[in-house]
C-alpha cells in the first residue's frame, strides 16, 4: 500500500472554551483532490494549520508525505515537498507579480523563475509587471496559488483556494487542481462552495464542530443522489393526515410541520399517483415534488443548516 499523503489521527485543539478540534482521524490517499467542507467555524483552518506545523495541537498525530509533523522539531525538507495556501497569499504591495515568482523560485532553489505551466495556466502572463498591490483580489488569489505551486510539489495544502476568484477563475483553478492530481499531486482543499468540491474533488471528508461527520467518495459525489417525494400542505393537520393516509396504503411518509416527505419507491416514481391519491382523500397538496439528496442537501442536513 502507498504511503498516505495526509494522516490525521485523534487530532484535538482547544481555544480556550472553544473546541476547534475534536478528535479528527482523515486519511489522503496520493494523487487526489481531496475536498474538506465545512461551515464557517467548523475547525478547517485550524486542521491545516496544524497539518503545515503552523499550530501545535493539544492532542494528536499529523504525518505529511510518512514524515511525522511535530511544530518546529519537523524536518525543513518536508516543506520542499509540500505547497500551500493558507488565509489568503501574503503578498508584498510593491513587488510585481514577476517579483514574486522570481523570489519564491529562488527561495525554492529553481532555475528558472516559474513553471510557465503554472502561470500559463493561472493566465498571469499578462501581469507580470503588476504590482501586489494593484491587483484584484482574484488576481492576487492567482498569484498566490502560483506560488504555492511554482515549486511542483507533490503535495499541495490550498484553504479556499476560491476565494475571490470570479467564474472563469473558479474554471482555471479547478482545471490546474484536476491536471495536477492526474499528474501525480495531492490536492488537500477547504472550502464551503460545495458545488466546487463536487467538481473538483475525488473524495470529500464533511467537518462540524471540529468533527468529521462524513466521508464521501468520488462515485457517491456524483451519484444522482436519494430522491424523496415532498409535499406542502395547507397545515399541519392536513400534512399529519395525508402522511396517515400514504402511510396506511402502504406508502411509508412522514408529517413535519406543513409537509410531508416519503423514500417509498412508489412515491418517487410515481408523484403524479401519489397526487391523485391525496386529492382523492381530499387533502391537495398545494405543492409536491420529487427532490434528490445532492451533496448540498447532505452538508446541510449533516451539519445542522436550513434551505
Ligand atoms: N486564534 C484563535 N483564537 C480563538 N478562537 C479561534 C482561533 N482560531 C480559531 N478559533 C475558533 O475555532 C473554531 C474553528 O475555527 P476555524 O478557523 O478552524 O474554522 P473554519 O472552518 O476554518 O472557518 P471559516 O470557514 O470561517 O474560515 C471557531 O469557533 C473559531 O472561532
Amino acid at each position: 500500500m502507498s504511503t498516505p499523503a495526509l494522516r490525521v489521527a485523534g487530532l484535538a485543539h482547544r481555544f480556550g472554551t472553544t473546541k476547534a478540534l475534536d478528535g479528527v482521524d482523515l486519511t489522503v490517499e496520493p494523487g487526489r483532490v481531496h475536498g474538506f467542507l465545512g461551515r464557517n467555524g467548523a475547525g478547517k483552518t485550524t486542521l491545516i494549520r496544524a497539518l503545515l506545523g503552523l499550530l501545535v495541537p493539544d492532542r494528536g498525530e499529523v504525518e505529511v508525505l510518512g514524515t511525522p509533523v511535530r511544530g518546529g522539531r519537523t524536518p525543513a525538507a518536508l516543506w520542499s515537498r509540500v505547497g500551500c495556501l493558507v488565509e489568503g497569499p501574503g503578498l508584498y504591495p510593491a513587488l510585481t507579480v514577476a517579483d514574486h515568482l522570481r523570489m519564491a523560485a529562488r527561495l525554492r532553489g529553481l532555475p528558472r523563475p516559474a513553471a510557465p505551466c503554472v502561470t500559463e495556466l493561472l493566465d498571469l502572463g499578462r501581469y507580470l509587471d503588476v504590482p501586489a498591490r494593484a491587483l484584484s483580489l482574484g488576481n492576487r488569489q492567482r498569484l498566490g496559488l502560483a506560488l504555492a505551486l511554482i515549486h511542483r510539489p507533490a503535495l499541495v495544502v490550498l484553504d479556499e483556494p476560491g476565494n475571490g476568484l470570479d467564474p472563469a477563475g473558479v474554471v482555471d483553478v479547478r482545471n490546474l487542481l484536476r491536471r495536477l492530481a492526474e499528474e501525480g499531486t495531492t490536492v488537500f482543499m477547504s472550502s464551503h462552495l460545495i458545488s466546487e468540491v463536487a467538481r473538483t474533488a475525488d473524495h470529500v471528508s464533511i467537518i462540524h464542530a471540529g468533527r468529521l461527520v462524513a466521508e464521501l467518495s468520488g462515485a457517491e459525489l456524483r451519484a444522482p443522489g436519494r430522491a424523496r417525494l415532498a409535499a406542502a400542505f395547507r397545515d399541519g393537520e392536513h400534512a399529519r393526515l395525508a402522511a396517515a393516509a400514504l402511510t396506511a396504503a402502504g406508502i411509508q411518509a412522514h408529517a413535519d410541520g406543513d409537509g410531508l416527505t416519503s423514500e417509498a419507491p412508489e412515491a418517487v416514481e410515481y408523484p403524479d399517483r401519489m397526487a391523485v391519491r391525496l386529492v382523492e382523500a381530499g387533502l391537495p397538496p398545494i405543492r409536491l415534488a420529487v427532490e434528490r439528496d445532492d451533496l448540498e442537501h447532505h452538508f446541510l442536513r449533516l451539519t445542522g443548516g436550513t434551505r
